[in-house]
């Protein structure tokens, strides 16, 4: 979590500074509110900052349940800490319920997702650490992160390759050890 909490005076002081360093003039009419629009988007975009994603698992369930749960294309909006312009996709989340067949809810899981993707991120990092919360949240026997995602700052600038997907993955458990397990998964997610 941050250290200091959301400062939106020091946002949008900083957001009319960068507008008078690209050459506009943020006291003409179009822009008057506009440090204050993006300070308050920012606030969204990187709430994930101030909470813990990890905390919406609370909500748990003792289903003794011992098969595969998947939830796929769980769409998501995240920004490149490189370029601060967003990466934006899909995520796919799987896992096999530890011995106490703890399960949460399946809108928790989406919800972990926003968490870490309203943060700077990397997809590498955004795909571990998402792996890595179902694992200490819940004690499963297994956990599956994939994430498909389109880098706008691959698409609109430098490189230019709008289309180009990357997918990453992050596997735990069950699905490190057993192949069949992990092609099941693979085929819930590709839909074949
Ligand atoms: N591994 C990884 N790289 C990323 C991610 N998002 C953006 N990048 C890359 O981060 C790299 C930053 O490279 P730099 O050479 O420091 O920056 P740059 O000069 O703006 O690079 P270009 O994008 O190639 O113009 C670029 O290759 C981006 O494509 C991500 O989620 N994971
Ligand atoms: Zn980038």
């Amino acid at each position: 979590m941050a250290k200091r909490p959301y400062d939106s005076e020091r946002a949008e002081a900083a957001i009319r500074e960068l507008l008078l360093a690209v050459g506009e003039d943020p006291d003409r009419e179009g822009l008057l509110n506009t440090p204050g629009r993006v300070s308050r988007a920012f606030a969204e975009q990187f709430s994930g900052l101030h909470t813990n994603p990890d905390d919406v698992l609370d909500t748990v369930f003792d289903e003794n349940h011992a098969e595969m749960i998947l939830i796929r294309d769980i769409t998501f909006y995240s920004t490149c800490e490189h370029h601060l312009v967003p990466f934006l996709g899909k995520a796919h989340v799987g896992y096999i319920p530890g011995p106490d067949g703890r399960v949460t809810g399946l809108s928790k899981v989406a919800r972990l997702v926003d968490g870490y993707s309203r943060r700077p991120q990397v997809q590498e990092r955004l795909t571990t650490q998402i792996a890595d919360a179902m694992v200490r949240r819940l004690v499963p026997a297994g956990v599956i992160v994939v994430m498909e995602a389109e880098h706008l700052c691959m698409a609109m600038r430098g490189v230019r390759k709008p289309g180009a997907v990357t997918s990453t993955s992050a596997v735990r458990g069950i699905f490190q050890t057993s192949q069949p397990t992990r092609a099941e998964a693979m085929s819930l997610i590709t839909g074949r």
